[in-house]
């Protein structure tokens, strides 16, 4: 098939979390013509993406890109990095839970490289999201898990919070934030918050769905627009006026860069495809939030109500001296054994878990490409607990050792009968370590693979100001730009870097 051209001022590549967000601002300059290219279909009445409490029946499904990872000599070989393949993106399949990234993140990506993205300053990015974020709705509060926050607060002395956005903080427990409409559990996604409202009545906002994006247009040094694959194979190129906006997130935007030709020079000469920028950076600083889990059986079964089994958490901070919290737990209202019974642990008929995780990881990965073929998914080597001080692997075995502490601490201990795994024998560093990395899950937050940085930061791919270095008429804003992890759970600072890009770009109304 032939390919034609369309043409609009802005391209989105995208339409998830941060292009979502964009798209949706752009338009409301009814001068503007966006067009977002989008991989997956619509979310608009599909009652399994819309509520948020199926959202792990979308795991590994149709919606899902579903990426591997390399082997994780350290770690776990068996995560599977689920990536939303709809409207929306992350935001239509995650569990929206809904932190502003602390003052401490802001204050480590400025002293990254990324002038300008101070708390102060990004506080009005807060602000204007369209999102509809509350605490968990008191019906959907489980005795257990408000049982699970006061012996968390007994057993470590840490404060109760009772809404994690209203200040800083560096310790405590209590009921999350989540992007939801509590009276019927819908989801408060950007798609929802974004689009919906608008995407029927823009005639300047085109959403092309179930369309790829392979390859990137460039004439010289300026993107000039994107060549896309719609699903009955008919290919287009979608030309910009004025910019690209890539927001594919954090595997697929560096993915496209690479295709693209821009990329590391000897990787991309190795695998033939022609180079047309080297930027040494595209694919590199593979962060995420790596955790663990702790299962117990309950005495029988559990209340049912929930917004969606995780509502509760905890955050710890060990070393008095860093400025945030270094230990963060989810608490789950169900026994989370997909890892452990891969090493012959059994599933509880009724049980809990909590999943430490690791805030400030140091491990970093990389994101490299395979095949020139685009359809060939991108190695995703996360190199899971390889930092040097081994301060990963330690962190989740303290978070193992608070977790038993306040699992015997009333009026939580009450409710468990046994802890599953690793099972109380194991108690020894070596041996806890070996169990915490070998079970060892994502919290599904990759990000960092086209870090922002300064000018004379060779490794960074975008600018302060999202543009990517050497080249004009192309952004990108989405989980991708992030110089360090944010302490928190990343969907709202996504949000706030598509609602700064929308400044930056100086579009909206
Ligand atoms: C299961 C799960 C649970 C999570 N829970 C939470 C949580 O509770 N709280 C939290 O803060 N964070 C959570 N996260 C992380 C958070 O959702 C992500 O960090 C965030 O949504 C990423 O946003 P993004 O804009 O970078 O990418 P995405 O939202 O993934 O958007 C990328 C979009 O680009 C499209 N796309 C990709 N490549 C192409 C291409 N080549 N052509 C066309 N379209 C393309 C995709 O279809 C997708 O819609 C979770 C993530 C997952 C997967």
């Amino acid at each position: 098939m032939s390919e034609h051209t369309q043409v609009y001022d802005y391209v989105v590549i995208g339409g998830g979390t941060a292009g979502s967000v964009i798209a949706s601002r752009l338009t409301e300059n009814p001068d503007v013509t966006v067009a977002v290219v989008e991989g997956g279909p619509s979310d608009v009445g599909r009652d399994d993406v819309l509520t948020l409490r199926r959202w792990m029946g979308l795991l590994g499904g149709e919606l899902d890109y579903d990426y591997p990872t390399t082997e994780q000599p350290r770690g776990n070989s068996h995560i599977r990095h689920s990536r939303a393949r709809v409207l929306g993106g992350c935001s239509s399949h995650n569990t929206l839970i809904a932190f502003k990234p602390l003052p401490s993140d802001w204050a480590e990506w400025e002293a990254a490289g990324a002038e300008g993205w101070g708390a102060a300053l990004m506080e009005a990015y807060y602000a204007r999201l369209l999102n509809n974020v509350v605490p968990v709705d008191e019906k959907d509060r489980n005795a257990i898990a408000r049982d699970f926050v006061d012996a968390a607060q007994k057993a470590l002395g840490v404060p109760r919070i009772e809404g994690f956005n209203r200040a800083p903080f560096t310790e405590g427990a209590g009921f999350f934030d989540l992007a939801y409409h509590p009276e019927d559990n819908k989801r408060s996604s950007a798609s929802v918050a974004y689009l919906h409202p608008v995407m029927d009545e823009r005639p300047n906002l085109a959403l092309l769905l179930e369309t790829w994006a392979y390859k990137l247009e460039l004439d010289g040094t300026r993107a000039t627009g994107v060549h896309v694959r719609r699903k009955d194979g008919e290919e287009i190129l979608v030309r910009a006026r004025r910019e690209v906006v890539l927001c594919a997130g954090a595997v697929d935007s560096p993915r496209l860069l690479l295709h693209s030709g821009i990329g590391p020079r000897a990787d991309l000469e190795a695998l033939g495809i022609p180079v047309v920028h080297d930027l040494p950076g595209v694919g590199e600083n593979l962060l995420d939030h790596p955790e663990s889990v702790i299962v117990w059986e309950t005495e029988g079964p559990i209340p049912e109500n929930s917004a969606m089994d995780s509502d509760a958490g905890l955050f710890v901070r060990r070393d008095p001296g860093q400025p945030g919290p270094d230990l963060m737990f989810h608490f789950y209202q169900i026994p989370f054994t997909d890892n452990p019974e891969r090493l012959g642990y059994e599933r509880p008929p009724y049980g809990v878990s909590m999943t430490p995780n690791i805030p400030k990881p140091r491990s970093r990965g990389r994101l490299y490409l395979t095949s020139a073929d685009p359809a060939v998914k991108p190695a995703l080597d996360f190199r899971y607990f390889t930092d040097e001080d081994d301060y990963d692997a330690r962190t989740l075995v303290d978070g193992i050792r608070i977790a038993r502490e306040i699992a015997r601490t009333e009026p939580l201990a009450g409710w468990l009968r046994r802890e599953v795994a690793p099972g109380p024998h194991v108690t020894g560093d070596e041996e806890l370590s070996e169990y915490a990395r070998r079970v060892a899950h994502t919290v599904y937050h990759p990000a960092g693979t086209c870090r922002m940085g300064d000018a004379a930061d060779e490794l960074a791919v975008v600018d302060p100001e999202l543009r990517v270095r050497g080249l004009d008429g192309l952004r990108i804003a989405d989980a991708s730009v992030f110089p360090t992890m944010t302490a928190v759970n990343p969907m709202i600072g996504v949000l706030m870097v598509g609602e700064r890009a929308v400044d930056l770009i100086g579009g909206g109304a």
